[in-house]
């Protein structure tokens, strides 16, 4: 089973997602931003070098939501997620193809990877998301 952290990162009302590149597994499809844990690495000082790696951003962990496990055809991950703040830095993207700031509300019409769908359902149920339609 694979370890995987991602973050959830808010801004006021808005909230940022990322989209694989080509040259990813799950090409093209979207997620929040993360990776890999290393060995001996906590699941929090994974996400915040991951974000600072990929997207030259350093955040705040403002919550840790439930794991989500999912099979995918040629391995099993265990998505860790996180909510976060941008604390310092300029986006930029250094992997993926492109990002954007979404309002709750329209994060359900991206083509998301799948082990994604039930962070997105936690994230969308908690107080984090702001103007969400229930
Ligand atoms: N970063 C991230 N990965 C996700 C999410 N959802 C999801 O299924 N994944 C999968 C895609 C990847 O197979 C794995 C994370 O690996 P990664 O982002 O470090 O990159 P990768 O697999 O392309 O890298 P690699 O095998 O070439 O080292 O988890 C998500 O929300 N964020």
């Amino acid at each position: 089973m694979v370890h995987v952290t991602c973050a959830i990162v808010i801004d006021g009302s808005k909230v940022l997602v990322t989209q694989r590149s080509e040259a990813m597994k799950l090409p093209l499809k979207w997620e929040f931003p993360g990776g890999k844990v290393d060995l001996n690495e906590s699941a929090e000082s994974c996400i915040k070098r991951e974000l600072i790696e990929e997207l030259n951003i350093e955040v705040e962990l403002l919550e840790r939501l439930s794991d989500s496990r999912f099979e995918y055809p040629t391995f099993t991950i265990n998505l860790i997620p996180f909510v976060a703040r941008v604390k310092a830095g300029q986006l930029t993207l250094r992997e993926h193809r492109a990002f954007q700031w979404l309002h709750p509300k329209e994060l359900f019409a991206l083509d998301w990877a799948p082990a994604d769908i039930p962070v997105l359902e936690q994230f969308m149920n908690s107080k984090y998301a702001v103007g969400r339609t229930l």
